[in-house]
């Protein structure tokens, strides 16, 4: 039995899959069969040592990922198995929250708040304090808020029963929404995605038993894309893994993709300064690409100097050139590509799913769609095609929870959808009686359906048919309840009537989801749980089984595979990005330069790197990009003319920005605390000193403003 884990693997891999005891690394590069280790090692956890799936714990980074190792573990142990425990830290929290949030006073059956709904909250925040409403105000407010979440010590104010979060009390206006904003998400019991591991860090901390419990819990803890942990996830991994201290992390420090939002390479690369003991496997054969691409790819990414350089080999045969498009405009580039993919399909006999178009940055993926359109090509999005943030999708989902939790965002959604005659007054109505009553605002209606304010409107037939519907939701399959609901609500006739026909095949698919859904999850599912995982998907893990050409952005083709793949866009300032070349600070360039590594090693057979002339949408003159001429020529073809002139010019403008990016790290001349001069702010003081941007925070008291000041102006001057 144990063979059928193993066979398929080198024996690296096997040593990886049978060393189950302890702390344990993989580093290696991409397509060295990382994933495949780590699912065999499962499947070997389960059928050769006898542990119970629900004792293994196995991160992945995105939904997309566990899914499909759910599918695979399955092929290994069983279908009928549970392998809820496969799973993103998100979903993790989730499953952690639903068994013990009652200790924070929270009921199982939370909200997960997604963007969307974080919005809606604003929304009335700024019209109860009636002020104007515009989106960059809210991206302000909300990013403030996320700030606030990085630490934990709101969710005790939150908590906090006997002083509980008074908006009133304090005058600035940013803190006042702010709080208020606190006060509404604990009305509706909502959680958004940064409190879902903040609740869980203080339910550990404040609570040890439970803490002890998922430690005891989990005997064996795996995780995948290491490299791109945040420190709060390896503080999370590190405390569940404290009692039996088997934990298995497997990464490649080159792809990590996420440092800006927080993901740090240090906790795969020193590894051994938290588990001194910890044994590391190296993993060197590439069994994705062939030797042009792989090589490709390691004349790149050897450009970046804050690495280790990994010595990989292959085995598969030799293939074709690697093939550089140049284009005299962006329309001759989706052209070429689009004759390309006809070509591959034709005379290769590909299929279009095995085709990936890889970008940078999501509005890039318009001039290829309009190809592909007109050429009648089947294509989907992954990332861009916001699905479950369609209004009918967003109205359909909240019918089921309202079904399921009651709250009153999604009350306020639906309420007036048909139309119930139930408008903004009365809403008004219904907001000061639930208030005095402590109320939901739906069981506020269905306390008053009856009231005279009520009669002329359809409030008592809503909920009659909510009511009917609440009844039967543990009983029938959520699916069935999804036709029940859009039925018995009028809100499947309203969009029939309006003959929208987009909008009825979105609904469609959501149902025909739910059916696939329900039938991968095995058990029963339940309508709450539904939900709470549904706001975890982002856009990007929508499933897609048509036959089609797959397009995305880099960050969302992390850890997959297509036997062929383009990146488009290969131009200064798209890829590297401009902030990277204007920061002027290497680490950031080399956070691009890993991106475009990570978008070419997903390529199995054929790989076409293309960019064209022409303006960036700033309006900027477009040249080939640096990473182009950092390529082995000997694997390399190029297609198309790029005068001579322009290819000087380009270099000219590489080399210059070069030279202003390897100008020497200049050392803080100045100390924190140290009390300096500035011409135009005069005295301050210097609060703290940020290496990494090579700035001081620099307090200046008699404007009593903070200002960052960078290392290199020379108007900073010692008191
Ligand atoms: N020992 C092996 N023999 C044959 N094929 C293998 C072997 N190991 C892995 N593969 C195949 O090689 C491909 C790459 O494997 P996998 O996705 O696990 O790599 P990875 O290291 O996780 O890559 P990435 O860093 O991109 O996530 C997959 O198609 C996998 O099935
Ligand atoms: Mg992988």
């Amino acid at each position: 039995m144990e063979l059928g884990m193993l066979s398929g693997l080198n024996e690296m891999q096997q040593l990886a899959v049978t060393t189950t005891e302890g702390s344990i690394r993989v580093i290696a590069g991409a397509g060295s069969g990382k994933t495949r280790a780590l699912t065999n090692r499962y499947a070997y956890l389960v059928n050769a040592l006898g542990i119970e799936p629900s004792n293994l714990l196995c991160v992945t980074f995105t939904n997309k990922a566990s899914q499909e190792m759910k599918r695979r573990v399955k092929k290994l142990i069983g279908g009928e198995r549970d392998t809820g425990y496969i799973s993103t830290y998100h979903g993790f929290c989730v499953r952690i929250l639903r068994e013990d949030i009652h200790h924070l006073f929270y009921p199982k059956n939370f909200l997960i708040l997604d963007t969307e709904d974080q919005k809606t909250i604003l929304r009335e925040i700024y019209e109860e304090l009636q002020l104007k409403i515009n989106d960059s105000k809210f991206n302000r407010i909300l990013k403030k808020i996320a700030e606030m979440k990085m630490d934990t010590e709101y969710v005790y104010q939150l908590m906090n029963r006997e002083n509980p979060i008074d908006p009133e009390k304090t005058e600035d206006q940013d803190r006042k929404i702010i709080l208020m904003y606190l006060k509404k998400q604990k009305r509706v019991y909502g959680l958004d995605f940064d409190d879902l591991m903040n609740f869980t860090f203080v339910l550990f901390k404040e609570y040890k038993k439970v803490l002890e419990k998922w430690q005891d819990h989990l005997h064996y803890i795996q995780v995948d894309e290491f490299q791109d942990s945040s420190s709060r996830q390896f503080e999370l991994i590190r405390l569940l893994s404290e009692k039996h201290k088997n934990l298995f992390v497997v990464g490649d420090p080159d792809q990590t993709i996420y440092e800006w939002r927080g993901a740090d390479p240090k906790f795969i690369v020193h590894f051994e300064k938290w588990y001194p003991d910890c044994q590391t496997i190296f993993l060197n054969q590439n069994y994705r690409s062939t030797p042009e691409i792989l090589e490709i790819g390691n004349s790149l990414i050897r450009n970046n100097k804050l690495r280790v350089d990994k010595d990989m080999f292959t085995e598969s045969p030799s293939g074709l050139k690697v093939i550089h498009y140049h284009g005299k405009s962006e329309q001759e580039e989706a052209k070429w590509i689009l004759n390309q993919i006809k070509h591959l399909v034709k005379e290769k006999g590909s299929r279009l799913s095995q085709i990936a178009i890889l970008y940078r940055a999501n509005y890039l993926s318009r001039f290829i769609e309009q190809e592909l359109i007109h050429e009648n090509i089947e294509y989907a999005i992954f990332g861009g095609f916001k699905f479950f943030e369609r209004k009918e999708i967003k109205d359909a989902l909240a019918l089921l929870r309202l079904l399921a939790f009651g709250d009153d965002l999604s009350f306020l959604r639906i309420v007036n959808t048909p139309k119930r005659q139930i408008g903004k007054k009365r809403i008004q109505l219904l907001r000061e009686w639930a208030e005095q009553e402590g109320l939901t605002l739906y069981d506020t209606l269905k306390k008053y359906a009856q009231h005279e304010q009520f009669q002329r409107t359809k409030a008592q037939e809503f909920v009659q048919a909510i009511e009917s519907l609440k009844v039967k939701k543990d009983e029938v399959a959520v699916s069935d309840l999804l036709q029940d609901v859009l039925q018995a609500t009028g809100y499947e006739a309203l969009i029939r009537e309006d003959g929208d026909q987009d909008r009825l095949d979105n609904v469609m698919e959501l149902q025909r989801s739910l059916v696939q859904y329900e039938a991968s999850y095995g058990e029963d599912l339940s309508l709450e749980y539904y939900l709470q995982m549904l706001t975890l998907y982002t856009e990007n893990d929508r499933e897609d089984d048509k036959d089609s050409v797959k397009l995305m952005t880099i960050h969302t083709a992390k850890g997959l595979e297509y036997p062929y793949v383009f990146l488009i866009g290969m131009s200064e300032n798209i890829l590297p990005n401009e902030r990277s070349l204007r920061d002027r600070k290497e680490y950031a360039l080399e956070e691009e330069r890993r991106l475009a590594y990570v978008a070419i090693t997903r390529a199995e057979k054929e790989l076409y790197l293309t960019e064209s002339e022409g303006f960036t949408g700033r309006g900027q003159k477009k040249y080939p990009s640096r990473f182009i001429f950092e390529l082995d020529e000997e694997r390399c073809r190029h297609i198309g003319v790029m005068d001579r002139n322009l290819e000087e010019e380009a270099k000219e403008v590489i080399r210059v920005a070069r030279r202003l990016q390897t100008q020497p790290e200049t050392e803080a001349a100045h100390d924190e605390g140290a009390k300096v001069h500035h011409p135009v702010f005069g005295e301050g003081i210097i609060e703290s000193i940020d290496e990494k941007k090579q700035m001081y925070m620099v307090h200046f008291e008699t404007m009593e403003i903070t200002r960052p000041i960078s290392w290199s102006f020379k108007g900073l001057t010692k008191e």
